[in-house]
């Protein structure tokens, strides 16, 4: 069987432009009818590509497919021209892929020839390069035609003898319907589908062997029987029509089942798509049906969690009303109660109004009982006042308004021990006041103070004499207490004391200050202090002296050693003033010379005012003191029995303006003094003989106020 004639309808460049050959005898069309995929041009030679080298520099790659519309209804061949233009250097099954024709499969109908040799392919798993290499055209064309020479297009039917580029037969011919569609889809196994060129072509219609005579062999004998051509062609003609009808049972029959397969598979798709619309559906449903079930799930527990809350607040509501029914219970019973109370009181109001009266008499009474209380209180001070001066007469024995004098006499010093000083002071009658002094042999001379105290008597015993007058301070009255007595015998110890055994000074403000804060409710006390050092004939200020004023002070007295016979003239004159005051107030004199002295002057309202003066005679008990003693001794005595005139309240607080002015006087001079380099130190130099011998403490209140 030969074809009759060959007719090219078309031949598509893929991936190409259009363009004729040569010679004429063959034009291809520019890259058309695809759907899909991309153009790819190349510029490389094309080995053994024959007069065609133009279609296999391009090519349509990617995922596509070729539809040719509108053609005749027929049989047709399709030869694919495929080269690996891309991935030339491999490696192989880099680029597989399948071909559909139709939607057949075209790999089960061909088969492939390459070189000189048949090999049957199926063109599943389609792959360039592991056949032919790069750069080199494939061709899959009608496998009617055994060989097809590439370069000549030329169609033999013997193979090739010299290998040209590889080629491939095409099975039957593509069949076209009424709808005259040829569709070519490519896809890709692995990597992308390639082809270069589509050559469509309508398949011959067959002919008859040229009419000649032949010659027919007998079966049975063997004979050869000459028959002429119209015979021959009868019975060809018969053969043929025998075949033909056969062919035309077996075309219908074809026809019939590619009809059938063509419903079978129509309706297959559409069940496919039923079946995937109604798989579509069941996902649909499905994902629904989930999501309802963790809806549900998800509901179900708000409604665990709203019933467990819901029982919850059940059990709290119902302790709470259970509670709140107690409460109201408890409440109507109050309620109950208060209104019985209320009528109480209603019914009490006379009585209530008889309360209010008793209360207010109770009032005006407490009233009174206060101003009588005031009274009385004023009349206990005066009466305690009265005691003291009662005391004082207990002292002594003399009247209240003498000087009151008490005795202190220091104990031996070691030193004194050491050097076996014998002691002259008799304390047999140390309690009745009396005291003895042993003035040689069996002589004693006796003295009677006051209070006579041993050197066994401490701080506390002295200050429980003088602290009534503390009292009398309190109380209004001036009080004056100062220590009297030779160098080293215990003016200081008594007045000062030490730190850890306070003297009277110390002592003496610390009971004001407790009795002023024990009477705060009833008085108010403004309380000020000034401590003065009398050295004969000079008042020093101990608690508003200047540093500089102190500084001089200590250097005086350090430089007085040489000079204390000198000075001693002025501590006489110092004590012959004082006696001479004791005396004039003694014997009762018209004129008290006060002004003769500093000491006097400033003690002037303490000696012979109308204030409580108390002095403590300070005493050595050594015989080597014997004179000095028996001389502050005698001294005492003569001033305990001066009479003052009865100590009176300070409510005037003239007297106290007074002594204010004086001291401030005194104080005006002495910084006067101090300006003066030479005069001040001619002036401390005496000043300071003076205190070995003298040295008093007055402490000075100076207004009280009473509240
Ligand atoms: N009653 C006493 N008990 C124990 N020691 C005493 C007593 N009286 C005095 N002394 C001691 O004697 C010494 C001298 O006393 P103090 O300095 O008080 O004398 P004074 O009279 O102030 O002397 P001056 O006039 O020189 O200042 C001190 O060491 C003191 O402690």
């Amino acid at each position: 069987m030969c074809f009759e004639s060959e007719k090219v309808v078309m031949f598509v460049n893929a991936g190409g432009e259009g363009s004729t050959e040569a010679n004429c005898t063959m034009s291809f069309m520019a890259d058309s009818f695809f759907q899909g995929g991309d153009a790819f041009q190349t510029g490389e030679h094309i080995v053994e590509s024959g007069d065609h080298s133009l279609i296999y520099q391009s090519a349509r790659l990617g995922n596509f497919c070729y539809r040719f519309n509108n053609m005749l209804p027929g049989d047709y061949y399709v030869d694919l021209h495929f080269v690996e233009i891309i991935n030339t250097y491999g490696p192989k099954r880099m680029r597989v892929f399948n071909v559909f024709m139709q939607d057949e499969k075209a790999s089960q109908l061909v088969e492939l020839h390459y070189l000189d040799y048949f090999v049957k392919s199926i063109l599943s798993d389609f792959d360039i390069f592991s056949i032919v290499g790069a750069n080199k055209p494939l061709q899959l064309i009608d496998s009617r035609v055994s060989v097809y020479d590439a370069r000549t297009r030329t169609r033999t039917r013997t193979r090739t003898p010299k290998p040209t580029p590889g080629h491939a037969t095409c099975p039957p011919s593509v069949s076209v319907k009424d709808d005259g569609l040829i569709i070519i889809r490519f896809e890709g196994v692995n990597g992308s589908p390639l082809v270069s060129g589509i050559c469509i072509r309508r398949a011959p219609k067959f002919s008859a062997l040229p009419v000649k005579r032949e010659h027919l062999v007998c079966k049975n004998c063997a004979a050869e029987i000459e028959v002429t051509s119209a015979q021959h062609k009868v019975m060809q003609m018969k053969s043929t029509a025998k075949y033909e009808k056969k062919i035309q049972e077996l075309s219908a029959q074809c026809q019939r089942k590619s009809d059938e397969c063509y419903q079978a598979w129509m309706s297959l798709t559409a069940a496919n798509e039923q079946l995937e619309k109604v798989r579509m559906e069941l996902d649909n449903k499905l994902f629904q049906t989930y999501s309802l079930d963790q809806t549900v799930d998800k509901q179900a527990e708000n409604l665990r969690n709203i019933s467990s809350k819901y029982e919850c607040d059940k059990k709290f509501w119902a302790v709470a009303i259970n509670n709140l029914q107690e409460k109201i219970k408890v409440m109507k019973e109050e309620h109950s109660q208060l209104l019985r109370e209320a009528h109480e009181c209603a019914d009490s109001i006379p009585d209530l109004n008889k309360m209010v009266f008793a209360v207010q008499s109770l009032v005006s009474q407490c009233e009174d009982l206060k101003v009588k209380y005031n009274e009385e209180h004023a009349k206990r001070r005066k009466l305690y006042n009265l005691v003291q001066e009662a005391k004082g007469a207990n002292y002594s024995g003399c009247t209240s308004r003498n000087i009151r004098v008490f005795c202190r006499c220091r104990p031996l010093s070691k030193t004194e021990v050491a050097s076996g000083h014998a002691t002259v002071v008799d304390f047999d009658a140390a309690k009745d006041g009396e005291l003895g002094i042993l003035t040689g042999g069996s002589t004693k001379k006796n003295f009677k103070f006051d209070r006579v105290y041993t050197p066994k008597d401490d701080q506390v015993d002295v200050f429980a004499d003088a602290s009534p007058l503390v009292i009398s301070v309190l109380d209004g009255y001036n009080v004056c207490i100062f220590a009297y007595g030779q160098t080293g015998t215990g003016k200081t110890f008594t007045m000062e004391g030490i730190e850890q055994n306070r003297g009277v000074n110390y002592r003496t403000l610390e009971e004001l200050f407790r009795v002023s804060k024990e009477r705060s409710e009833t008085f108010s006390y403004d309380i000020s202090v000034s401590v003065l050092e009398v050295y004969n004939e000079q008042i020093r200020d101990l608690l508003g002296a200047s540093p500089t004023s102190k500084k001089q002070w200590r250097l005086a007295k350090t430089d007085v050693q040489g000079d204390r016979l000198k000075e001693a003239q002025n501590i006489n004159r110092s004590l012959s003033a004082l006696g001479d005051v004791i005396s004039a107030l003694a014997t009762k004199s018209s004129h008290i010379p006060y002004r003769n002295s500093k000491l006097t002057h400033l003690l002037q309202d303490s000696l012979g005012g109308d204030s409580k003066t108390l002095m403590f005679v300070q005493i050595s008990p050594s015989e080597h003191d014997l004179s000095e003693t028996l001389s502050s001794l005698n001294f005492a005595t003569r001033a305990r029995g001066v009479e003052l005139c009865p100590a009176k309240k300070q409510i005037d607080t003239s007297e106290l303006q007074k002594l204010k002015m004086m001291v401030k006087e005194l104080e005006k001079k002495l910084k006067e003094q101090e300006q003066s380099e030479s005069t001040t130190y001619q002036r401390v130099f005496v000043i300071t003989l003076f205190i070995c011998f003298i040295k008093i403490y007055c402490l000075f209140v100076p207004y009280i106020i009473h509240g």
